[in-house]
């Protein structure tokens, strides 16, 4: 472990210890997510966090397309870190670790030498729904869950490469590498092709059962084995030295570890210390352009209502997880319709809506869009909003029933950029009836990646590392009495709307 200014005098031979007496040293976490790239400045000993860079993505597409330019992720990385830098007044050369964790599932198809050939497929690109309906109907659900964790939807990398295929067969056939967004910045990082067990659980192509990739599966993908990145044995694994190259472009000394990082919400998981002693089964929500609830859990899990991802820890940790395409984006698009700000919500009353702009993934309706009910004259703009927020939060608690240690009353722990917004936290709150856990930062991702980092750089276990920085804690709110009424009449409309909302859209 980091102790004050103790030598990193554990760093594999060809590793640059960048120590310095009157230096903190410093790791980096990188958040590459769908709106955007965050980077964190964090002193490895305590885990303050000095600064936080941002630098914005652009999404592009309509009618379920979901696409971005991974080099623009990676000038935003290059972007991030510099303005975190600079915003810390830190000296670089103090900077002894970095990794990055990723939204997860994108499809990354690179040429020979390493440029996209494409844009990525998003994980909240739902064009693939017919290839993920067709692959759980070519296996049955069941075998799936039993080799993958999860069932294919349209999420999931696996039908998105079945896309690609199907759609742009010569852009398939001129792949020389596919990759996971956080392998690909990895691999600029480092130029080494590696990923870890949590990303790749996300694939539907790696087995979660033995721990690599599923050769069945991938020959029934049509995907050579070749064109993958190596799995690193946990996102803390060391994925090798910043390169020259890489270290001018950021401004970073060469030769710094650089971990084999992980998905964006295994990284929140680490960043939150789930799977510390007293924290397994804890479940927490995050709420950005998803909405996920997940907990660190010692049990494989095989839930078709869930995906049953690996966590990042390398320990046989596993990371049950629900996700909706619809959160923050979708209320704000809500709230600028109805010409509202985003805090000016009411609870619904009678009004109902599922928000499902983007379609939807939990439940699984990738055609649907949104749905408004229940309006009367007394209705209001405000509690038109309110709804919004609790159709959107509703399709989480589902998706939290299921999750293992359901029943218990552990606090939820809020993370994302919806969590610093007081409508989130209330409906949350209100719809639960559990208390609330709002950790110091909402930017658990670049922190957890952090920790990553730190673990590349020698100091330790990074779910130890975290739960060491106590950053996964923070302000509690009490529970309040669960509003029942509001949950039974979404599940209501939901489970009539369900006829119309299948046969909507491009499926
Ligand atoms: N103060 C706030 N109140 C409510 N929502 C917020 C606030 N600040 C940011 N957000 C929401 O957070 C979202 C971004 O969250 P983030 O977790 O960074 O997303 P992602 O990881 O998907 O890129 C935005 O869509 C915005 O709606
Ligand atoms: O698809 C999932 C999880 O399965 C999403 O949670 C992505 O990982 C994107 O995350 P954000 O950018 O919304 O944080």
């Amino acid at each position: 472990m980091f102790q004050g200014s103790t030598p990193l005098d554990h760093l594999p031979n060809g590793f640059c210890s960048v120590y310095d007496q009157k230096m903190d040293t410093l790791v980096i976490g990188v958040d590459s997510s769908t709106q955007s790239t965050k980077a964190a400045v964090v002193a490895a000993a305590t885990g303050r966090i000095l600064a936080v860079g941002r630098a914005p993505h652009t999404v592009t597409g309509a009618d379920g397309a979901r696409e971005s330019d991974p080099e623009r992720w990676w000038a935003a990385l290059g972007e991030a870190v510099a303005a975190g830098l600079a915003r810390a007044g830190a000296d670089p050369r103090a900077v002894a670790g970095v990794a990055v964790a990723g939204q997860q599932h994108g499809l990354v198809v690179l040429d020979r030498s390493g440029r996209p050939l494409r844009p990525a497929l998003l994980w909240n690109d739902t064009r693939s729904a017919p290839q993920a309906a067709a692959l759980t109907a070519r296996l049955g659900a069941r075998s799936w869950l039993d080799r993958t964790g999860s069932v294919p939807v349209a999420s999931m990398t696996a039908a998105k490469w079945r896309w690609l295929r199907e759609n742009e067969p010569r852009t398939a056939d001129a792949a020389a590498a596919v990759r996971l967004p956080h392998d690909f910045l990895t691999e600029r990082l480092t130029g080494t092709a590696v990923t870890d067990p949590g990303d790749a659980s996300g694939t539907c192509w790696y087995s979660t059962a033995t721990g690599a990739y599923d050769p069945g599966l991938l020959d029934l993908l049509e995907l050579d084995a070749a064109l993958l990145p190596k799995a690193a044995p946990s996102g803390g694994a060391l994925a090798g030295g910043l390169t020259a190259r890489a270290a001018s472009a950021l401004g970073l000394p060469a030769g710094i570890p650089v971990a084999a990082g992980t998905g964006d919400n295994m990284a929140a998981a680490v960043g939150l210390g789930l799977g510390a002693a007293g924290l397994l089964d804890h479940p927490a929500v995050s709420l950005g352009t998803s909405g996920t609830v997940f907990a660190a859990t010692r049990e494989r899990p095989a839930n078709p209502a869930l995906a049953g991802f690996a966590a990042a820890d390398g320990h046989g940790t596993y990371l049950p997880l629900g996700c909706t395409l619809n959160c923050t984006l979708a209320v704000d698009r809500v709230a600028a319709l109805l010409g509202l700000d985003r805090e000016d919500a009411a609870p619904g009353g009678e009004a109902v809506v599922l928000p499902y702009l983007d379609g939807e993934r939990t439940p699984d309706l990738p055609g649907a869009s949104g749905l408004m009910t229940g309006l009367r004259h007394t209705t209001t703009p405000r509690q038109l909003l309110g709804a919004a927020y609790e159709g959107a939060v509703f399709a989480l608690l589902r998706a939290l029933g299921e999750l293992p240690g359901a029943a218990s009353d552990a606090p939820l722990r809020l993370v994302g950029g919806g969590a610093r917004g007081r409508a989130w936290v209330e409906t949350v709150r209100r719809l639960s009836g559990r208390a609330v856990v709002l950790p110091r930062t909402t930017e658990l991702v670049a922190v957890g990646a952090a920790a990553l980092a730190a673990g590349a750089a020698g100091g330790g276990d990074p779910v130890a590392v975290a739960a060491g920085w106590r950053t996964g804690e923070g302000e509690t709110l009490p529970p309040v009495p669960p509003d029942r009424a509001t949950l039974d009449r979404i599940s209501a409309v939901l489970d009539r709307a369900t006829a119309l909302l299948t046969t909507q859209g491009h499926r």
